[in-house]
């Protein structure tokens, strides 16, 4: 079983979890928000990102289909992605979020071919779109995406829109309602402050 709860306590206790009431937080969507995740802050906690790297390897143990190819979304999902291929003894290869504007011009580095099977990994999906990007871009060149993974997931309706219309499968570690419980357990926040981030979440999921 997935240990969901253990990593959003493991998020917690390295001071990933950042709350400003006053929503003052500007994700890459252009959402503001009350709450900011740094899952960044894993690299430098090797027991935590090695719990992660299990994690990860446990949803792809459990897939029907195994991956040739790990793919990291640039930039907070390169390291993830780079330990689970070394876990896994897989090639690996990320993907920018732009085609690079000198050398070669490569949006993909590293090598994936036509049919290749790949898992994405990205550290946190918002709205979807950076992953969802990054998937289609592999898409492009004929690789076969069969689902993105990522540590966490604020459970926005519209990336659950997001995903379904472009047919790809994700799943996530753990996610915005575990954490805000384990806030409350932790005496970060109150449960009333609880339900008004989840309301928050909820509304947003409906613009
Ligand atoms: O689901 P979305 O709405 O796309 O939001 C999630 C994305 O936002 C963050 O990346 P950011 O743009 O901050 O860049 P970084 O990975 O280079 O830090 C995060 O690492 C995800 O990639
Ligand atoms: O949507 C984002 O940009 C975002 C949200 C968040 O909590 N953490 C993060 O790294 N990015």
């Amino acid at each position: 079983m997935l240990k969901s709860k253990e990593i959003a306590n493991a998020l917690y206790e390295i001071e990933a979890i950042q709350i400003r009431p006053d929503r003052s937080f500007v994700w890459t969507s252009g959402i503001h928000s009350p709450i900011y995740c740094d899952n960044r802050l894993t690299m430098s906690y090797p027991k935590v990102r090695k719990q992660i790297v299990e994690q990860f390897a446990e949803i792809i143990n459990g897939m029907d289909e195994k991956p040739d190819v790990i793919a990291g979304c640039a930039t907070a999902g390169i390291p993830h992605a780079a330990w689970l291929a070394d876990y896994l003894d897989l090639p690996m290869v990320y993907v920018r979020s732009k085609p690079k504007g000198h050398g070669k011009g490569n949006q993909i580095e590293g090598k994936v071919e036509k049919g290749d099977k790949v898992i994405v990994i990205e550290d946190l999906i918002s709205t979807g779109g950076s992953s969802i990007d990054s998937a289609l871009v592999l898409q492009d060149v004929g690789a076969e995406v069969l689902s993105v993974i990522a540590i966490f997931s604020y459970g926005l309706n519209k990336a659950n829109n997001q995903f379904s219309d472009a047919n790809i499968p994700f799943t996530t570690i753990t996610n915005f309602d575990i954490l805000a419980e384990t806030l409350v357990e932790k005496e970060e926040i109150t449960e009333a402050e609880k339900v008004d981030l989840l309301e928050w979440r909820d509304e947003l999921g409906n613009n």
